[in-house]
């Protein structure tokens, strides 16, 4: 009979959770499993759903610290051990980076981090004969964690080089510094209401944006918040609020959302009384999308299609969010630093210069065409319109005013795009701060 890979499962108390947490820092650094599947979708471990409520709220909390301190955590692993982590050590790592990211960063105290990840290892065949190891290291880092990370640079450590090279290139040290610092704190909920901004501030206990979205420090289960079963609001950054409010008045207008799912955007044009034709090629995201819809009560036409060969139109307008390397969204997805690579960003540029040509075949002459990315590198931005107005001479910018609207004042580049930072709308608490980096520039067809 073959042996079990895993010996039966501790019955130490927090031991489900911490096994959880591993498995996910497991599928996110060796196997490149986005965390949002982990979390919440078809991809999450079969122990996560056997957890209650708290306890899946604790995986989230160390998960989460993990990642976004990752590059630290690894540091003070590496700086206790003369020859490095020993090659197929099954879950040796992930124990010990969520025994360090307890220790060094959250509140648990220091014995049970430790006691729970040696247990881990030791219920793992391949990283049992490593409990010692992992007791010692862990040890050490409560004992000296401080001490160990002297002389180096949080920020430099907890984020891939490459990353904060692009962005001193492009925005300066200063702001580069800035963004990195965000990705370290958990970001706030933002919502977007139907209508009533300030009585649904004041009942989720939370404040109004200036551009009008609803934001609060998220506390339990977003379908548990009052509105929520009602579709009175939908989570969705600020940020990613404005691209489809820059087409104005769409009351009546056929708009076509390309790469449209999970639809907060569809949602807002559907709210504003278009007549919006929701475009993505994924199936199951589209069913996220009509499920929107549904507890929203709002109407939208869904098409399950490759935007590069929908035919349809000519639309009134056009909104096309195109798929990017997401580097905007860090902050709230803490794995993608460590899952996406330079090269993953040139490829994304070519499909999104597709994509705009087919957004531009789609829309009528006169016709508006917002393009956005949740993207902090310019080639997903400001050098994709640039490259389009120079090869499509049918097209031009509409350039965005920072008065058209409420809460632009800083937002729009001197050629009349939009720009969103993290490090942009600082809060005295840090909770309370920050915008997901967005790009989004407005065009007409000629
Ligand atoms: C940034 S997300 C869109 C978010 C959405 N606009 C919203 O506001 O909720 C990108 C979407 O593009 C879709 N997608 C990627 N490539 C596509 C393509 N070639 N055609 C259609 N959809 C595509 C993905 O399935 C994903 O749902």
């Amino acid at each position: 009979m073959p042996r079990p890979a895993f010996s039966p499962p501790s019955q130490a108390p927090g031991f489900a959770a911490r096994r959880v947490a591993a498995e996910i820092v497991e599928g996110v650094l060796h196997r490149g499993r986005p965390l949002d599947e982990q979390l919440d979708g078809a991809g999450a471990p079969p122990g996560l759903a056997m957890l209650g409520e708290r306890d899946r709220a604790l995986v989230r909390r160390i998960v989460a610290t993990t990642l976004r301190r990752l590059g630290t955590l690894r540091h003070l692993i590496g700086a206790t051990l003369d020859r490095g982590l020993p090659p197929e050590a099954g879950r040796l790592e992930s124990a010990l980076l969520v025994g360090a990211a307890q220790i060094h960063v959250l509140d648990i105290p220091d014995h049970a981090a430790v006691d729970l990840s040696v247990r881990l290892v030791q219920a793992d065949r391949r990283s049992a004969r490593y409990s010692g190891l992992v007791n010692a290291v862990l040890r050490r880092i409560a004992r000296s964690g401080a001490e160990l990370l002297a002389d180096r640079d949080p920020l430099t450590l907890d984020t891939p080089a490459w990353l904060l090279e692009r962005w001193t290139r492009h925005y300066g040290a200063e702001v580069a510094r800035g963004i990195a610092a965000v990705h370290a704190v958990e970001p706030p909920l933002d919502l977007t209401v139907k209508a009533d901004p300030e009585g649904w501030a004041a009942r989720l206990r939370g404040k109004v944006l200036p551009t009008g979205s609803v934001r609060l420090v998220p506390h339990g289960a977003v379908s548990a918040m009052p509105g929520y079963a009602e579709g009175e609001w939908w989570v969705q950054d600020a940020a990613a609020a404005i691209p489809a409010r820059l087409l104005g008045d769409v009351a009546g207008l056929s708009i076509a959302d390309l790469c449209a799912a999970p639809g907060g955007k569809t949602l807002q044009l559907a709210q504003a009384g278009a007549k919006v034709t929701a475009v993505d090629r994924s199936e199951p995201r589209l069913a996220r999308l009509r499920e929107n819809l549904r507890r929203t009560g709002l109407a939208a036409e869904t098409v399950a299609a490759d935007v590069a060969t929908f035919e349809g139109g000519p639309f009134d307008a056009v909104l096309l969010d195109a798929p990017c390397s997401s580097t905007g969204t860090m902050r709230r997805h803490p794995d993608i630093p460590w899952r996406k690579s330079e090269a993953e960003v040139t490829t994304l540029a070519g499909l999104q210069a597709a994509l705009l040509d087919r957004a531009v075949a789609l829309v009528r002459a006169g016709g508006t065409i917002v393009y956005c990315t949740c993207s902090l590198e310019p080639e997903e931005g400001e050098a994709q319109i640039e490259a389009l107005l120079a090869r499509d001479s049918r097209v031009v910018r509409r350039p965005i005013a920072a008065d058209e609207r409420p809460g632009l004042a800083g937002l729009v580049t001197a050629t009349g795009d939009l720009r969103t930072l993290p490090c942009h709308w600082p809060d005295a608490e840090p909770r309370m701060g920050g915008l997901d980096g967005f790009f989004a520039a407005r065009l007409v067809r000629r």
